[in-house]
């Protein structure tokens, strides 16, 4: 089958086109949290305990999508800076926000989109992209999401992760200097004198937004557990219907019989 064929197929199952309900919305939770908090690795687990992660993409109910890819591409002189860790990537303008917008809308419309791949190393986005097919629920990460009320406002839910400053520190030296090309003193630098401050004018205050709160990151099981349980009641709404209704009839069971028990 041709990938376009493929694409429409995925397109129609999971839109609902083919059997007359039209588009589905997908709920749509936001991620956010200062940088190495565990945003990436708590999605991941969540992708991991619903069985999402290890299936074909065009087949999976849970789709995660990162911020970094939408860093927008820089001109000469924000490249040279950004080379030498003087560049803000921090700083609210350093993403596409319309093309965050853009594929947040298509998301919601249950279409398919196409998310650019990011290059850490070079700091700019490479000729390929990523094929986001609709899905049940998208979780949506990054350090800015609930920065813009634009974007916030989409979000059905949102949480926040929140891990100590120093800890994240640690992390982001050991990833940036294995995964980014980074030396210490460029990761040092740039962490002082641009991340954390930026982190405290930016990210910090968005905490307020959040429905969700997750101390310690991914290692915080339970409030890992308790997202997934909410997130399996969502995928599966004719049970959670179900269970409901079998509760209300319990409680209903319960009165008559208290009233029945009861002198008249
Ligand atoms: N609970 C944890 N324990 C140990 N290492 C962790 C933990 N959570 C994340 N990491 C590591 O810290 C780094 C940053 O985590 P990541 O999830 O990518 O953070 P973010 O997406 O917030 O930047 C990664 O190398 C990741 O493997
Ligand atoms: N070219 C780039 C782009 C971004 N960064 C840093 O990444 C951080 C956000 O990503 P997380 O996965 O850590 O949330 C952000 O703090 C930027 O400083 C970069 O160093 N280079």
């Amino acid at each position: 089958m041709s990938t376009h064929k493929t694409e429409e197929l995925a397109h129609r199952l999971h839109s609902g086109v083919s059997n007359g309900f039209g588009p589905k919305t997908p709920f749509l939770i936001g991620v956010a949290g200062g940088t190495a908090s565990g945003k990436s690795t708590v999605c991941k687990r969540i992708m991991e305990k619903l069985g999402q992660d290890d299936i074909e993409h065009s087949q999976r109910r849970v789709v995660c999508i990162s911020q970094d890819s939408f860093y927008r591409p820089l001109n000469a002189e924000e490249s040279s800076r950004a080379l030498k860790g003087l560049f803000n990537f921090d700083h609210p303008d350093a993403f596409d926000n319309e093309l965050i917008l853009k594929t947040l809308q298509q998301i919601l419309e249950g279409k398919i989109c196409k998310i650019p791949n990011y290059d850490f190393v070079t700091n700019s986005r490479l000729e390929s992209t990523t094929t986001v097919y609709p899905a049940d629920v998208v979780l949506f990460e990054g350090i800015l999401m609930f920065y813009q009320p634009e974007i916030r406002t989409h979000f059905h839910m949102k949480l926040f992760v929140d891990s100590d400053a120093d800890t994240r520190l640690a992390r982001r030296v050991m990833r940036d200097t294995r995964e980014r090309a980074r030396n210490l003193e460029h990761v040092l630098n740039q962490y002082t004198n641009l991340v954390k401050p930026a982190f405290e004018e930016f990210c910090l205050p968005t905490k307020k937004f959040a429905d969700v709160i997750i101390p310690r990151g991914a290692e915080n099981t339970v409030a890992i557990d308790l997202i997934v349980q909410h997130i399996r009641d969502i995928l599966r709404p004719g049970q959670a219907l179900e269970e409901e209704q079998n509760q209300q009839n319990k409680r209903t069971r319960h009165n008559s019989d208290n009233f029945f028990k009861r002198p008249h």
